[in-house]
């Protein structure tokens, strides 16, 4: 749950996970699992050598200090041949090779003089506590649970997956992510810039977000401030097989606002138009057909900030990610802060720092990205330095690794 229950209530109201597709396990790492994914093959997948040396057993002769054995074959790694040691014999082996049936223990090189035919294993060497063997299924046991449904996969669960036996997976589908930013002002490239004209810096911001959310960016472009060019865009996403649309601006209640008439001409489902914090106070969230549609306000930062806070978690409830709230973690104000419009929770981009005091945040600059979000909660007014708030974690792929459980 994150902190403010009308986004997570809208989000479980407007959101149903995608289906499943097959990907092969290498290509695994950032979709989620649709399934819960069980071990095939017992890790390790046979009785192996940790060391190299001699397996040993029963048997061998007493010697001054240790013990002798006839040395009979060897088991390099990579040996497939099923070994069986009768008492008295000893078999060379190397780290990764498979003990012989009747093997107690392998005894590091180390500890052992080779004699001829023979091989002197120490005292020392027959009392180690360890045996370097690692059993079959020591570590993961045949249907041991590796991932659950739900989860990011990450580098590691890939190796896993495929060291206990998986070469294909099912996962959620990714997410096709449409998106345009409206505005008259707007050009799409530094290339096209005239004095009057701005670069849609929030093309960029969607397109890296939307991915870093592990969803598939398509752009739908730059359009103008006019009813017409709304309707065609609108017009388009129904056959565009998209699963979600965020628009940028056009959500103010300017003469040239124009989103929300357009989205309803369009025959699109309004589920919330407001969100009780700020940024939100203009942001429209709905359906247009099986398109969930995502009307941010125009400024940058307040796309940011509604990207971390309410549509990045959409975008991985739609993969199937079990529970997503921010991470969320408390720190220490390195700075006075004056909320002035106090009715309502306001997020404000964050710095944190790790400092001898603990971890502590301030506001991020004006040119900085955040590494979180502060949450002011209604009523805060002016805040010292040192005041304890609460903050959320700027979205990452690998923030994923840190609510795992
Ligand atoms: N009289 C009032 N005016 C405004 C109110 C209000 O209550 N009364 N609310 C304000 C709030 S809060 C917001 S948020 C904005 C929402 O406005 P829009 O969604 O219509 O945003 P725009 O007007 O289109 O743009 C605002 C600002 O951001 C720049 N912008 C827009 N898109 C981009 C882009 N893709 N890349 C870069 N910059 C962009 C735009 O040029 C404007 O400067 O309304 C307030 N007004
Ligand atoms: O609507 Mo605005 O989103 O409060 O920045």
């Amino acid at each position: 749950m994150s902190l403010f229950p009308h986004v997570d209530e809208l989000i479980a109201e407007t959101i149903i996970p995608l289906s499943g597709e097959i990907c092969p396990v290498v290509a695994s790492p950032g979709r989620v699992a649709s399934r819960p994914l069980l071990a095939r093959v017992p890790q390790p997948g046979y009785d192996q050598a940790t060391r190299d040396g001699f397996a040993v057993g029963a048997g061998g002769d007493n010697v001054v200090d240790g013990r002798r054995f006839r040395i009979d074959g060897e088991a390099p790694a990579g040996d497939i041949q099923r070994r069986v040691l009768a008492a008295g014999q000893a078999c060379r082996i190397m780290t990764g090779g498979m003990v012989p049936d009747g093997a107690e223990r392998v005894v590091p090189q180390e500890d052992c003089v080779v004699d001829g035919g023979m091989v002197l294993v120490s005292a020392r060497g027959l009392a180690r506590k360890k045996t370097f063997i690692d059993r079959q299924g020591s570590q993961v046991a045949v249907g041991e649970l590796l991932v659950d449904q739900g989860s990011i996969l990450q580098t590691e669960d890939s190796a896993l997956l495929a060291s206990c036996g998986h070469t294909e997976i099912e996962v959620y589908r990714r997410p096709r992510v449409g998106f345009f930013c409206t505005g008259s002002e707007l050009v799409e490239s530094a290339a096209q810039l005239v004095p009057g004209l701005k670069v849609s810096s929030n093309r960029y911001l969607l397109e890296g977000l939307i991915r870093q959310f592990l969803a598939e960016p398509v752009n739908l472009g730059v359009v103008p401030d006019t009813a017409g060019a709304l309707d065609e865009i609108l017009a388009k996403i129904e056959t565009a097989s998209l699963d979600a649309v965020i628009s940028t601006g056009g959500m103010g209640p300017g003469k040239y606002d124009l989103l929300e008439d357009a989205f309803r001409r369009a025959g699109g489902k309004v589920v919330s138009r407001a969100l009780a914090m700020r940024p939100g106070a203009s942001t429209l969230v709905g359906r247009l057909g099986r398109t969930v549609f995502f009307g941010l306000p125009g400024p940058p930062g307040a796309v940011r900030t509604l990207m971390n806070e309410l549509v990045g978690p959409a975008l991985l409830q739609l993969q199937g990610v079990a529970d997503y709230a921010p991470v969320t973690l408390s720190a220490r104000l390195q700075q006075r802060v004056e909320i002035r419009t106090r009715e309502v929770l306001q997020i404000k981009p964050g710095a944190l720092n790790m400092t001898a005091k603990g971890l502590e945040v301030r506001l991020a600059g004006r040119l900085e990205p955040p590494t979180c979000f502060i949450l002011f909660p209604p009523g805060c007014g002016v805040l010292e330095p040192a005041t304890e708030v609460e903050v959320h974690l700027a979205w990452s792929p690998e923030v994923a690794r840190l609510f795992r459980g």
